[in-house]
């Protein structure tokens, strides 16, 4: 029986958050924030159980055309993200896919259209616990593939960029706060990662794409453009079920590859695709 650490804290041999256990979740594991969101990733799978809900994580795990794969929600906000991404770590998990939804910042992204984030601005509040401002928040460029390959094979409507990640929905976003309250950063923000060609704000990608980073592990974001910040047009939901079955089809590319060893996740008309999306 182990002697319980405060260092490392478990519970029976469980992490002490997500209260899931070493190879109790499959290493392939989607990241969505919100727990209600794990109902819809299910219902897209083939077959699935729950396995735990503690505090925000709500963990289950099952079957998707064949492959095995989890989901863990992280909750909103960088700080609980930190914690899934590092109890999971810890129990083998190595391909971490957030599945989200995100409020873009350029004119002419349409809502329900999907963000894949290769990069994300580091204001998660989270992060910089981790390593210095100046230390990228870089997806893996197999998973970012994978995902525009599954985005090709499905068809669904797709942008490949730099998200902003945010410790805060309403000011970090530019957002008036209570009473109208705002100051000078949270008025400039939005204005001047439009300027840098950011896509959208969220407030989970950068703590994930960081963290995964210095572990030598696995990252991509497919998010759900629910609203657009410059059109101010807002549809709760819309796109979220297309981000879902994205990041499953990504795991199937990722998994397979990883199966035959070497193998590209992405063809080479896919790859000209995501290099011409990316750079316009
Ligand atoms: O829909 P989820 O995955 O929670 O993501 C977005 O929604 C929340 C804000 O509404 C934040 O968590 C943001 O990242
Ligand atoms: O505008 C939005 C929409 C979803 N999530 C965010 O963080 N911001």
């Amino acid at each position: 029986m182990e002697r319980p650490s405060a260092k490392a804290p478990t519970v029976e041999g469980k992490m002490y958050h997500i209260m899931l256990g070493p190879g109790e979740i499959p290493p392939y594991v989607l990241l969505p924030g919100d727990p209600g969101r794990i109902d819809d990733i299910v219902a897209t799978w083939d077959e699935w159980r729950e396995l735990a809900f503690h505090r925000e994580y709500r963990s289950v795990k099952g079957r998707y055309k064949g492959v095995e794969i989890g989901a863990v929600s992280t909750g909103i906000g960088g700080p609980s993200t930190a914690i899934a991404v590092e109890e999971l770590a810890r129990i083998g998990v190595h391909t971490f896919i957030r599945v989200g939804t995100t409020g873009a910042i350029q004119p002419d992204i349409e809502l329900g259209t999907v963000i894949i984030g290769y990069a994300a601005v580091r204001y998660d509040g989270a992060s910089g616990e981790y390593a210095p401002p100046e230390y990228p928040a870089a997806a893996t460029p197999e998973v970012v593939l994978a995902l525009v390959e599954a985005a090709e094979r499905l068809g669904v409507p797709y942008r490949v960029g730099v998200v902003a990640s945010t410790a805060t929905f309403h000011l970090g976003q530019s957002r008036p706060g209570f009473r109208g309250y705002e100051w000078s950063r949270s008025r400039e923000r939005l204005a001047d990662l439009q300027r840098m060609g950011v896509l959208s704000f969220e407030m989970e990608a950068a703590t994930i794409f960081t963290l995964a980073s210095l572990y030598g592990l696995r990252a991509g974001c497919v998010c759900a453009a629910i609203a657009n910040r410059v059109t101010d047009e807002f549809k709760p939901g819309v796109g979220v079920r297309e981000a879902i079955l994205v990041a499953n089809e990504a795991v199937r590319i990722l998994a397979e590859a990883d199966r035959e060893k070497g193998r590209k996740p992405a063809s080479i008309t896919t790859l000209y695709n995501a290099v011409r999306k990316l750079y316009g």
